[in-house]
């Protein structure tokens, strides 16, 4: 495998939830070393458990899984673990989304995450060549006030984190609700990105747009309804953060044969391939691009310009994106 094309790609990944790296392995050492109480039996029973009908029943357990992160250590481990699996799999760039508020809540400090998952990422750059950025998430179906103050604990921290992010609930939660700390998080310099249409309606894409001033819309793949949507994704090159194997389990499509991915790209638009929480999802970024490749029947020339595309989207600085230009013309 370490030889083959798609292991070769530069990949880099735009959507990944720090915390839905937590393979049920770890999750379990560190239960153990933290006399947390798991509701599964064993391994597999929580890999069995992992049988999602929307969203909401992913996230649940989501939420379940990470309370075993504790201390810098766990937060250390849980990142350098998923590092070493992704650079092993030819992902060269991370950006992560952090959910600060699902750990703040259990009592569990920023500075705790922050040390943790700050040594995890000098390894990934000294040890792995492996770049990474991060991104403050708010869960949006927490009050727009508490959003507020996480960004402002955030403090800091702030020269880490390249942009702000809007995940958890969509239903009910839409963007125009983060105005005020989107449009504070610009002021502090930082992009933004959100989450919309993955289970929400194409209208929260828009506001994403128009009311947070995104740069970025993560899922997004509820833009096919709206033809006049996806003609102003296409002249604006908004980028879309397409997470194939995440759709499939989610139920957002039955089989991914029959996702809209390949008429995105007819549309003309920016689309990148990434793995959203892969220790749930049955794949890193190497299986949601062979998923595609096996379903769609892509050619090379496609599966480089979905990577090319997510080189050019990254927060990276300009002397690494010219290094990862290079070698996705090697690979
Ligand atoms: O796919 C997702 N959608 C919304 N929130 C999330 N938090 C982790 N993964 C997701
Ligand atoms: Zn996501």
């Amino acid at each position: 495998m370490a030889d083959d094309f798609l292991t070769r790609l530069p990949k880099v990944e735009l959507h990944l939830h720090i915390e839905g790296t937590l393979e049920p392995e770890l999750m379990f050492a560190l239960a153990e070393r933290n006399g947390v109480k798991l509701p599964y039996s064993d391994i597999e029973a929580a890999r069995a458990a992992y049988d999602f009908t929307d969203l909401q029943s992913f996230l649940d357990l989501y939420f379940q899984g990470m309370s075993v992160l504790l201390t810098a250590r766990d937060f250390h481990d849980l990142a350098i673990d998923y590092f070493r699996r992704a650079a092993a799999e030819g992902v060269v760039h991370v950006e992560m989304h952090i959910d600060p508020q699902a750990h703040l809540a259990r009592g569990v400090s920023f500075a705790t995450i922050m040390e943790g998952l700050l040594a995890a990422c000098r390894e990934a750059r000294d040890e792995l060549d492996l770049s990474t950025a991060m991104i403050l998430a708010f869960l949006r179906d927490q009050p727009a006030e508490d959003a507020l103050q996480v960004l402002e604990q955030a403090g800091p921290w702030l020269e880490h984190f390249s942009a702000v992010g809007l995940d958890s609930a969509e239903q009910g939660n839409p963007p125009s609700k983060f105005r005020e700390v989107f449009h504070r998080a610009a002021e502090l310099g930082l992009a933004r990105v959100a989450h919309a249409g993955e289970e929400g309606p194409p209208t929260y894409i828009r506001e994403a747009l128009d009311e947070l001033d995104v740069c970025r819309i993560d899922h997004g793949v509820r833009a096919i309804e709206d033809v006049e949507l996806l003609e102003r994704l296409a002249d604006e090159s908004i980028v879309l953060t397409v997470c194939p194997l995440s759709n499939v389990r989610l139920k957002v499509v039955e089989h991914l044969e029959q996702h809209s991915l390949p008429r995105l790209i007819d549309a003309g638009l920016n689309i990148t391939l990434n793995s959203d929480d892969p220790a749930y999802f049955g794949g890193g970024m190497r299986e949601n691009f062979a998923a595609c490749q096996r379903a769609f029947d892509w050619s090379d020339e496609t599966l480089s310009w979905l990577a090319s595309n997510a080189i050019e989207a990254a927060f990276m600085d300009e002397q690494r994106r010219d290094l990862l230009r290079a070698r996705l013309a090697e690979a």
